[in-house]
């Protein structure tokens, strides 16, 4: 029998588009109507659930998916016994405390005693026990940031990014407990065929992902300089040279991961570089 995988996703919220885009740039075609909460790939042994992101960690443990994508928080939170495959790079938040922002903080001995509301009871709880915090713990499903306005409680325990929400309601971070970003989970028995399956869609999630994060760079320089270029932007096996029309010069070809670009661009225009090009890579197989 043809074996084929399952992946669960968020239905809608801030993991949706991402997880989608990633599958879409490995080239993997679906069909994704409003509503619809399970689809089969046209060129990929997949089949997609999408569903609440609580529920995709238990999905998966429970073999109801083979894989997932989810965010660390709601992983954690959940305490299944999954693998995590591979941290995607997108969804990137923290778990944060957060207070009135009038109220005097000093240091965490500052919730002794005090309330909390969260949706992470166990991250919290964690948490507090680690720094011998006694609090107590309200949990609720959302809008968290109005609890302290509306006496529910002290302060709270939330998802930050920006933290334009914390502070559109009056409050200021003041821990830091917990860094997240989206992750591939997977079953922990899953069979040697769906293993296999697995394997060519990490293959094709490691090219993305390389090709994100290197650019194409072609830029003309002059002969003499080509040594110190080509240490500079060395390449994957070394860079391409090719001659310009214009007698002692050339046209050089490289790839470099964007970081290192800028690092490198003063030291390159020293060199005699100019002309220079910078472009994206849509997948990188090394
Ligand atoms: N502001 C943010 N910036 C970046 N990532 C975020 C942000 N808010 C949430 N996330 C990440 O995205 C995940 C999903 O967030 P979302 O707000 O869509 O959850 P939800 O409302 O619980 O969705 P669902 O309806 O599926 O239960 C979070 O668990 C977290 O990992
Ligand atoms: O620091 P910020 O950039 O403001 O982001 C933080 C907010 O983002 C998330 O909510 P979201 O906007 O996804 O809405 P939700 O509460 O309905 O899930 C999270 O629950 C925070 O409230
Ligand atoms: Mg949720």
């Amino acid at each position: 029998m043809n074996s084929i995988i399952r992946i669960a996703v968020q239905k809608s919220g801030r993991l949706s588009e991402d997880s989608l885009s990633l599958i879409k740039e490995c080239g993997i075609k679906f069909y994704n109507g409003t509503g619809k909460l399970k689809s089969s790939s046209t060129n990929f042994p997949i089949e997609f659930l999408f569903l609440r992101d609580d529920d995709i960690p238990g999905y998966v443990a429970d073999g109801v998916a083979d894989l997932g994508i989810v965010g660390e928080n709601e992983l954690v939170e959940k305490d299944k016994d999954v693998s995590i495959l591979k941290r995607l790079g997108f969804s990137k938040c923290r778990l944060s405390l957060a207070i009135p922002k009038g109220e005097k903080y000093d240091d965490i001995r500052y919730f002794e005693g005090k309330s909390l509301a969260t949706s992470y009871p166990k991250i919290l709880g964690d948490f507090l026990k680690s720094k011998n915090i006694q609090a107590e713990i309200h949990e609720i499903s959302g809008s968290v940031e109005i609890a302290p306005s509306i006496g529910l409680a002290h302060g709270i325990c939330d998802i930050v990014s920006s933290g334009s929400t914390l502070m559109m309601n009056g409050l200021k971070e003041v821990e830091e407990i917990f860094k997240s970003e989206a992750v591939l989970i997977a079953n922990k028995t899953l069979s040697e065929e769906k293993l296999k399956i697995v394997d060519k869609l990490l293959f094709r999630i490691n090219a993305v992902q390389k090709g994100k994060s290197n650019k194409y760079v072609l830029l003309n320089a002059p002969n003499e300089s080509l040594e110190k270029i080509i240490n500079l932007i060395p390449g994957m096996r070394s860079p391409t040279i090719l001659p310009l029309a214009q007698e002692g010069w050339s046209s050089v070809h490289s790839v470099l991961s964007e970081d290192q670009f800028w690092e490198n661009i003063e030291e390159l225009r020293d060199a005699g570089a100019e002309g220079i090009l910078v472009v994206p890579i849509e997948k990188m197989v090394i």
